[in-house]
């Protein structure tokens, strides 16, 4: 008997949408793709009626610091390091584990409510998220940030190595976990040694903030004659899985570099917009070979969680740019937010809907007018679709999200929890 049957479901595969077909779903896998009727011979604990909906795979966001949507619209209209600087670093030096359960919930309610089923979280608290991950069901890979400069830098490395031994490999790779250096300028070379001999002696992957502004490249030019990239791996930094967020200002010698050694990007769009950093070199990156995922940053820059906006953007985006429509069509944007993303997480069967893949899967109500007509699915969820659409949502085989009823998290406690923050940082 299989643990749960979606049925009268549209299905969006790398072959095109199946319509009207049936998906059967066993220990966190899909095991077959059915007409609806040989489905109806399957036996199954549960099952969902797909009637008026596409099944798709679930969005995949690759980079934030998920608890920051406690600081959404908190500062806005400055450039990276003022913003950090002025506003962001001193509201978080007054965080507690508290208030990341509930900006990580937060977060992890918006996700799933717009049809993110995997995310990578780079933030403090990291133990605590480790909990809301693990109660809320949602996929992620886990890095505690660590920054050199801080009075507790070395406690920090401790408390990710401890958190790698607690989670990495969490319920069949439910949560993975990453090493967290936060980038060049807060981690002095002394201090990236300490993370990359901790790399080797886990066996753990590094997530880190690369070349993201020009200022950013610029004072590591000045300082080793190098750029973050080319400075990053003469230290030894991309021995293992890389994951580089931004990578917004990169020469052809650092994306040679990248892969080479399988550096994987986080591509933000929105974030690197809003706080002015520029736009990064996408499709240039793509055409060498590099896996380029999505993410949103954290929503104190972006200025919310919703993944399709970002696959949205770089779709739309880079055409501009290079005035050339065909600079990131909509299955590589599509492609991008979902199985590349999971590439760049290190998941090799996660982001498809297909048999032997992982069964994270959102299923988006098709009946809006924004839907009709239906020429093209992949078009329609890159350029039509709202996240809104999202209806029910499965993470690992476990139905999450209902009807649009979040089956985990409590959402009214939720709200006066967020009310209560907000007050809090506004003393
Ligand atoms: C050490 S935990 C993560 C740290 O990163 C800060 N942060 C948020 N957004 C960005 C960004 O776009 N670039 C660099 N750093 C960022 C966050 O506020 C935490 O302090
Ligand atoms: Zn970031």
């Amino acid at each position: 008997m299989s643990d749960l049957l979606i049925t009268n479901v549209d299905v969006l595969t790398d072959k095109g949408t199946l319509t009207n077909h049936a998906i059967e779903i066993e220990n966190g896998y899909i095991t077959s793709i059915l007409t609806s009727e040989e489905a109806k011979t399957v036996q199954a604990k549960e099952t969902l009626d797909g009637k008026g909906q596409l099944a798709a795979p679930g969005l995949v966001n690759t980079h934030t610091h998920i608890a920051m949507g406690l600081f959404r619209n908190y500062a806005d209209d400055l450039e990276l390091m003022d913003w950090l600087e002025t506003a962001i670093w001193p509201t978080e030096a007054k965080l507690n584990d508290d208030l990341i359960k509930w900006g990580t919930q937060l977060g992890i309610a918006e996700m799933l409510r717009s049809g993110t089923t995997t995310f990578s979280d780079m933030y403090f608290f990291m133990d605590t998220t480790a909990d809301v991950v693990k109660e809320t069901g949602i996929r992620a890979v886990l890095s505690r940030g660590l920054a050199g400069v801080s009075p507790t830098a070395d406690q920090a490395l401790v408390e990710n190595a401890d958190l790698f031994r607690t989670y990495n490999g969490f319920d069949n790779d439910r949560i993975k976990v990453l090493l967290g250096p936060h980038a060049p300028y807060t981690c002095p070379d002394a201090y990236m040694e300490k993370v990359i001999a901790l790399s080797h002696e886990l066996n753990c992957g590094i997530h880190m903030h690369l070349s993201e502004t020009k200022g950013e490249v610029e004072n590591v030019i000045k300082a080793t004659g190098k750029t973050p990239i080319a400075h990053m791996h003469d230290l030894g930094l991309f021995w293992n899985t890389t994951l580089a967020a931004h990578c917004v200002h990169v020469t052809e010698e650092d994306m040679a570099i990248m892969a080479e050694n399988h550096v994987a990007v986080a591509h933000n769009p929105q974030s690197n917009l809003k706080l002015a950093s520029g736009i990064a070199p996408v499709p240039e990156m793509i055409a060498k070979g590099i896996t380029v995922g999505l993410g949103t940053d954290g929503s104190a820059s972006n200025n919310n969680a919703d993944m399709l906006e970002e696959v949205r953007l770089a779709a739309t985006l880079h055409k501009a740019r290079l005035y050339n429509p065909k600079a990131i069509p909509a299955q590589a944007a599509w492609d991008m937010g979902t199985v590349e993303g999971a590439k760049a997480l290190g998941y090799k069967d996660l982001g498809k809907i297909a048999v032997g893949e992982r069964a994270d899967i959102v299923l988006y109500d098709v009946s809006g007018m924004h839907w009709m007509p239906r020429y093209n699915d992949i078009a329609a969820l890159v350029y039509s679709a709202n996240s809104s659409d999202a209806n029910t949502v499965i993470v690992a085989g476990k139905v999450l999200m209902k009807n649009k009823e979040l089956l985990t998290i409590d959402e009214e406690k939720l709200r006066s929890e967020i009310c209560k923050a907000q007050a809090y940082f506004s003393n």
